[in-house]
């Protein structure tokens, strides 16, 4: 779905902040991870379009990316950005998420029917008159989901979805991720949460120092004990706990942690 070769960037010329990445995207649930200022963000903003690169390609459905306009990029790649702030400026709930809707030409009777849905599916549709900037930081970044998810587009990426969220956002995010899976979408997310990287995505990138360190199967990435402490990057805790007590396989989930336990026989 998506193919980048060779990619570099700089925002200035002191410092490459990316350089010689070379990844492809299928439609497997994918984390990108990495150490503050590995070059996370500034990937997904060059597959958005928002930046230029320097040196490299991307495609997406064989289509080269510096090609295509704002617009074009809009129908095919939602990205939800960190802080909400940036991306809220409508008066109500139902206009925010129309935005991007209407702004792709779907008529108004679509857009709608699409922002009530995504509104539906982050719980918000009993706040369709709200002004947004009303709302709590945990729902301002659940409408900010919405109103990606409601453009309906072939691939989501969420930057850092889980920050400001307790136990039942996580949920929410958890529930939501998994309904555009089931939509065949790809979704990507950039995240310091290991834990939630371990319950919900297939495949893992670490990035370091804006190279790519590691890509696989989850499982596979965090079974990598010294590559991820070359990234400073900790595996999730049940995973160490795993580990710590001499369990032979990377345990990902505490479900999996307990039926391993069944079978487990600690070292003499
Ligand atoms: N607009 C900008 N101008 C100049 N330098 C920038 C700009 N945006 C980011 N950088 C620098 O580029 C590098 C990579 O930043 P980027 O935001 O891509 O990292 P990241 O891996 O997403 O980090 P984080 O996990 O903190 O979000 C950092 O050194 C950052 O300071």
């Amino acid at each position: 779905m998506i193919k980048i070769a060779n990619l570099s960037f700089s925002y200035n010329k002191e410092t490459r902040v990316l350089s010689g990445i070379n990844l492809e995207f299928d439609r497997r649930s994918t984390a990108i991870i990495g150490q503050n200022g590995a070059g996370k963000t500034t990937l997904v903003k060059l597959m958005k379009g928002l930046l230029k690169a320097d040196e490299g390609k991307i495609l997406i459905h064989e289509h080269d990316v510096s090609g295509k306009t704002a617009a074009q990029l809009a129908r095919t790649i939602g990205l939800v950005f960190q802080n909400p702030n940036d991306q809220i400026f409508k008066r109500t709930v139902l206009d925010e998420v129309m935005f991007g809707p209407l702004n792709i030409k779907m008529d108004k009777q679509t857009a709608k029917e699409k922002a009530i849905e995504a509104l539906k599916m982050v719980e918000l549709d009993d706040k369709l008159e709200m002004n947004p900037h009303d709302l709590s930081l945990s729902e301002k970044k659940l409408l900010c989901i919405a109103s990606v998810v409601a453009m309906d587009t072939d691939i989501i990426i969420f930057d850092e979805p889980t920050i400001a969220q307790d136990h039942g956002g996580k949920e929410k995010i958890r529930q939501i991720i998994q309904a555009l899976k089931d939509k065949n979408k790809l979704v990507m997310t950039i995240i310091h949460d290991m834990d939630f990287v371990a319950e919900n995505f297939e495949r893992t990138i670490v990035f370091n120092d804006g190279q790519v360190l590691l890509d696989g199967e989850t499982r596979d990435v965090f079974s990598q004990k010294e590559l991820l402490k070359t990234a400073c990057v900790e595996a999730p805790g049940i995973t160490k706990l795993a580990e710590r007590l001499g369990f032979k396989d990377t345990v990902l989930t505490v479900d999996e942690f307990i039926n391993m336990k069944k079978t487990y026989s600690p070292p003499q």
